[in-house]
């Protein structure tokens, strides 16, 4: 994307982009300037720092944070940013995410973090959410996110089911 970037995409470790992905791609598709990028709290906490500090004068109007495990990546931005934060609990490999969703969402008061659910459907969610606030103050956004709905909708009613 050449545009300026006005939404931050970040993860704890590549192995995140499976899930973050489909953040990437629900942008993409309405044609939201983004940035993606491997940033974790525990694994380079100064560029962390850096990353949250720069956010609001590097333009970001959101960040969407994917961390799986001891998944402190977003509450961690949030703590240094008053950009608004979007986290995503990836799936991990032994507790299956359900790490990740509580570290994510347990946030104590004052410091919100919006968390999604675990896997695929929250980082799509996540993106979604983001572009429905972007679509507040954007006619031609929110235009095209009731079509996108209306689309859904459609699918949704032409599902049949095998015999009935
Ligand atoms: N939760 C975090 C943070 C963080 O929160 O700062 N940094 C990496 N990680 C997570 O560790 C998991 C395993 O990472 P590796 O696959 O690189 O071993 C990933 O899901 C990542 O998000």
């Amino acid at each position: 994307m050449s545009k300026k970037p006005i939404v931050g995409i970040v993860m704890g470790s590549n192995s995140d982009w499976d899930t973050m992905q489909h953040a990437a791609q629900m942008l993409e598709q309405f044609g939201i300037a983004h940035e993606a990028k491997v940033l974790s709290a525990h694994r380079m906490p100064d560029d962390m720092f850096q990353y949250a500090e720069n956010a609001q004068s590097n333009g970001l109007q959101a960040i969407i944070a994917g961390a799986g495990g001891a998944a402190h990546l977003p509450g961690m931005l949030a703590s240094k940013t008053i950009v608004p934060v979007y986290g995503v609990p990836v799936a991990s490999k032994y507790l299956r995410g359900e790490d990740s969703l509580y570290s994510i969402v347990q946030m104590p008061k004052g410091i919100p973090v919006a968390t999604f659910a675990i896997g695929e459907a929250g980082a799509a969610n996540a993106a979604l959410h983001v572009i429905a606030g972007l679509a507040l103050h954007d006619v031609d956004l929110a235009k095209r996110l009731g079509e996108f709905r209306a689309k859904q909708s459609d699918t949704a009613r032409s599902m049949n089911l095998p015999g009935y």
